[in-house]
């Protein structure tokens, strides 16, 4: 069975940065989304980056919320991102319009509902790749909570016919990441589930990818 690429998100601080560009993790991801708990400035990861050279060897996703032209740019402008997350509400055309402008491949996150997968054809031609996190009321993302999994294999079966990578997000955590792997996704991503206390852990990365990547 192949192994799933890997997205450790919500990286927040130097040490987080420090654990995850050790680990076997593809993709590194910084949350630019103003007010919530896991909030980076680009000029601070900036520095985080040239401290921790393994980050070279990952790659970088910048996640906003419904954030306008300008507010990416500014990001991207600093920072060496090779993929650009768009977790809220942004439509076809405003994804078209981020990947026109920036140049730069653009993933779209889809709140799992029951016409996740008719939502994901609306973005077919356009996504690079999708993010299917659990829909949770007065948040975005990152709150550890997971979605029916029995709905994972039409999410999977879209990316394909799509020809693009779908990874799944929401609560996935060192205890439950077996279930998911039957199911065998193209990705997965996760914050809250390699996290004590809110930083992340050496400890609960090597667990998780002892799972993952046997
Ligand atoms: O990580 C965050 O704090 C976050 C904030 C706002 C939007 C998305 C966020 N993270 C994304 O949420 C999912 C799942 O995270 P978790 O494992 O359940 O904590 C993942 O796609 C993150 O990229």
């Amino acid at each position: 069975m192949m192994r799933p690429l890997l997205k450790y998100c919500g990286n927040k601080n130097e040490e987080d940065l420090k654990i995850t560009s050790q680990s076997a993790a593809s993709y590194l991801g910084f949350v630019f989304v103003p007010g919530v708990k896991r909030e980076v400035r680009p000029s601070d990861v900036k520095q985080w980056l040239s401290k921790h050279p393994n980050s070279k060897n990952k790659k970088l996703v910048a996640l906003f919320v419904n954030a306008t032209i300008d507010e990416i740019q500014h990001v991207i402008s600093q920072l060496p991102i090779d993929v650009i997350q768009c977790h809220g509400t942004e439509s076809p055309e405003t994804v078209a319009n981020i990947r026109a402008k920036t140049g730069v491949r653009v993933w779209k996150a889809i709140h799992h509902q029951l016409n996740g997968r008719t939502e994901m054809t609306r973005y077919a031609g356009i996504a690079d790749g999708y993010v299917i996190d659990a829909k949770v009321s007065g948040q975005w993302g990152g709150t550890g909570q997971t979605f029916d999994w029995k709905a994972v294999p039409e999410y999977i079966s879209e990316g394909k016919r799509q020809r693009v990578p779908v990874f799944i997000a929401g609560g996935v955590d060192t205890s439950n990441v077996k279930q998911l792997l039957a199911y065998q996704p193209d990705g997965i991503d996760l914050s809250s589930g390699l996290e004590v206390n809110g930083e992340k852990s050496t400890e609960i990365i090597t667990q998780f990818e002892g799972v993952v990547c046997k």
